[in-house]
């Protein structure tokens, strides 16, 4: 069982929220890791196996990511353990929004996440009568739908072309694999072909598919609208969901779960990139051996900070429905991923650092200064 002080540092987390709901079964966690810098914002996610732990891990990625990109947010994440496939999802969902009412929305919006879709962001939406209690609605109630438009994969390709032009790889006919094929996995897809890459291996967790001549992506993408999963199984020619993690490409892209590439792909990669599209997919023996290597990895709250502009763009719209603009977005995005990665791998290279410990520390300095204006001061140096 999850000893819950134990997850507690000087940097968070403030608070942690665990809630159970009897008549649906319903079991989640909202976990507020640092406010320094503002409100707790990151997506809320479902899955069989989600627990405190997880999200807590997940809330801390968000208080670098936040500060990384320099936005005035704060670190949080919010959880829900259950099958997102499976029935009475409406009704555990408004079960979650209604044992967290206090907190939503003057500590915590709703968001998107592994699991959860802008329809769910609705239902949220709906539960608690207020237009501000999530972000990533449907544009018919006026929302930003992010994952619909692919955000946060559109910024992991912007940051994989900014790393493979810092590493001296050139993007055009780079062959790509990616494991995951969902929000994040199919827009980074779409992008990557836009700017030239070989897309030669995706998977979801029915299985992965592979063609070294390249995939037909937007074959991928009809069949993901009509199959969700079942696109690779329906696409022809699946194999073993690890074959995505395997494939032999210049570049690879988890965009699945954490911990998905562990010291056995970083040993055999042959990939001189990696790019976090998950939160957290690389285990710490795999970031020193793919170190080793000398493979460059650009760090999730780097790459995939995509979903986080959008996210702040629609916390403004919650307060005025004239700035819903998602070729402003769009256009932050590249700017924002394409700057963040280059800096962070250069000075990776200048200060002799792994990448991640380069952006933690330019996060960190952010964080720190401020807790430290508003006289937070942490009990004890770790990380
Ligand atoms: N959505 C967003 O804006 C953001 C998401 N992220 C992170 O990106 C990651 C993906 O999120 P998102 O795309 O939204 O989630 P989705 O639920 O839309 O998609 C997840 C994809 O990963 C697949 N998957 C799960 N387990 C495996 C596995 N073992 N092998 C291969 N594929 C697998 C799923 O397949 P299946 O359904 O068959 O299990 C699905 O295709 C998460 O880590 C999330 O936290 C980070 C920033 C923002
Ligand atoms: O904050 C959000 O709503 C989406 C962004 C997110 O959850 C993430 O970057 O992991």
């Amino acid at each position: 069982m999850t000893d819950v002080f134990a997850l507690m540092d000087q940097w968070g987390p403030e608070k942690v929220v665990c809630v159970h709901d009897r008549k649906t079964g319903m079991k989640g966690v909202l976990v507020i890791d640092n406010t320094s810098r503002g409100m707790g914002k990151g997506g809320t996610r479902m899955g069989p196996n989600l627990d405190v732990t997880e999200v807590a891990r997940l809330a801390r990625t968000m208080t670098w990511k936040w500060a990384a990109c320099d936005l005035f947010h704060g670190g949080a994440k919010a959880g829900i353990q259950g099958d997102p496939n499976g029935p009475g999802k409406e009704r555990i969902l408004r079960a979650f929004a209604r044992a967290l009412s206090n907190e939503v929305p003057t500590e915590y919006v709703f968001g998107l996440d592994m699991g959860l879709s802008e329809r769910d962001a609705a239902i949220f939406a709906d539960e608690l009568g207020d237009r501000g209690a999530a972000v990533g609605l449907p544009r018919e109630l006026g929302g930003l739908p992010y994952d619909e438009l692919g955000v946060t994969g559109f910024g992991v390709a912007e940051a994989t072309d900014a790393a493979a032009q810092n590493i001296g790889l050139d993007l055009a006919g780079a062959t790509v694999s990616i494991q995951g094929f969902g929000a994040v996995g199919q827009a980074a897809a779409e992008r990557l072909i836009e700017l030239g890459a070989v897309v030669i291996a995706v998977s979801t967790s029915e299985g992965a598919v592979v063609d070294y001549d390249g995939l037909d992506v937007a074959r991928l993408v009809r069949l993901r609208a009509a199959h969700g999963d079942r696109s690779v199984l329906e696409y022809g020619g699946a194999v073993d969901a690890r074959a995505a993690l395997e494939a032999k490409s210049d570049i690879l892209i988890p965009a699945a779960r954490e911990d998905a590439v562990g010291e056995d792909v970083a040993r055999s990669t042959t990939a001189r990139l990696v790019v976090e599209g998950a939160n957290m997919p690389t285990t710490p023996e795999a970031k020193n051996v793919l170190r080793e290597r000398g493979i460059a990895i650009v760090p999730d709250f780097i790459a995939n900070a995509g979903g986080i502009i959008a996210a702040a763009h629609s916390m403004d719209m919650r307060r005025s429905p004239f700035v819903v603009d998602p070729e402003a977005v769009f256009g932050m995005i590249t700017d924002k991923m394409r700057s963040n990665t280059t800096t962070v791998l250069t000075e990776s290279a200048r200060r002799a650092l792994p990448s991640h410990d380069t952006a933690r520390l330019i996060a960190q300095e952010r964080v720190a200064e401020a807790m430290r204006l508003r006289g937070v001061h942490a009990w004890e140096e770790t990380q």
